[in-house]
């Protein structure tokens, strides 16, 4: 097998430009498959956007982004989401007034068979894609242990679970690689320290590859397997947590610039 081969992710040379601003430069990053990694960076680095090209939202202004030799510029982002990655927003994306099961038959629906068709006629394939859409989204509240919370309206729920049933939602599209933009931000540390249990079994028991972004440089530092740091949009530092906090130029860049330098700075005195 060849090094690309175990590489779920192949980004080459992505870059985005608004206007006259390039929100990302020229970055180049692989994802080994079944691994978790990171991409840090002081706010505006360029981290969303660079989710928001892998996912479809964004077409790069140059580069090539291919998952298991799949090209995805050019792709819309159901079109991503059928090839196999799944992401969870800066900002919870629930809908308020469907329960905690709806919300992830939403997801599943992503990847059901029938259409709008057999929708309005309520063919016997539909009645078998909705049964289908429900019991997997049991498995998924049962897998981030939500079971409880099944008839409940998403809105309800306590914040960190909330968060945990976007991911469930992402996961019930049975994606490849799941993209989690600052899933720990606005958690207490218990709620974090469940969501990095999470995040290991996502690896270890369904097989699927994790990229995060997060400004909790704890939960990175200890989670992460690898870590790409970019700064203006460019890559400037990868490798492994002891590697990327030890470099110079990453401490350099996090050094006087708002919330991230803090939560940066308490990291690297640990
Ligand atoms: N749609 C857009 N149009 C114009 N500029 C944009 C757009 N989206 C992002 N940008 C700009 O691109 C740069 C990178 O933004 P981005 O949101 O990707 O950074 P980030 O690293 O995710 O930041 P944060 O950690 O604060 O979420 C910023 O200067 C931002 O203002």
């Amino acid at each position: 097998m060849t090094a690309s081969n175990s590489n779920i992710l192949d980004v080459q040379h992505v870059t985005k430009e608004f206007g006259g601003l390039t929100a990302v430069n020229d970055v180049t990053m692989q994802i080994p498959a079944r691994s978790i990694v990171s991409v840090i960076g002081p706010n505006g680095a360029g981290k969303t956007t660079f989710f928001n090209m892998i996912t479809g939202i964004y077409t790069p202004t140059r580069g090539s982004i291919r998952l298991d030799g799949q090209e995805l510029v050019g792709l819309r982002p159901d079109e991503v989401t059928t090839a196999g990655i799944a992401r969870t927003f800066q900002n919870i994306r629930l809908f308020s007034t469907m329960s905690s099961e709806e919300n992830i038959m939403v997801g599943r629906n992503a990847r059901l068979k029938s259409g709008f068709i057999d929708a309005v006629l309520r063919t016997r394939r539909f009645h078998e894609s909705e049964r289908e859409a429900q019991d997997a989204a049991r498995v998924m509240l049962d897998f981030v242990g939500l079971s409880k919370w099944r008839n409940e309206l998403a809105t309800n729920l306590p914040y960190g679970d909330q968060r945990k049933l976007e991911i469930a939602r992402a996961l019930a599209t049975t994606p490849k690689l799941i993209l989690l933009d600052e899933p720990a931000a606005g958690m207490n540390p218990r709620e974090t320290e469940d969501l990095k249990a999470l995040i290991r079994r996502i690896r270890d028991d369904l097989g699927v590859t994790v990229c995060l972004i997060e400004h909790d440089m704890r939960l990175v530092m200890t989670l992460s397997e690898h870590i790409t740091v970019l700064d203006y949009g460019t890559k400037i530092s990868e490798g492994l947590p002891h590697q990327v906090r030890n470099d110079p130029r990453v401490m350099e860049a996090y050094l006087g610039r708002g919330t991230a330098a803090g939560e940066y700075g308490k990291e690297a005195r640990l």
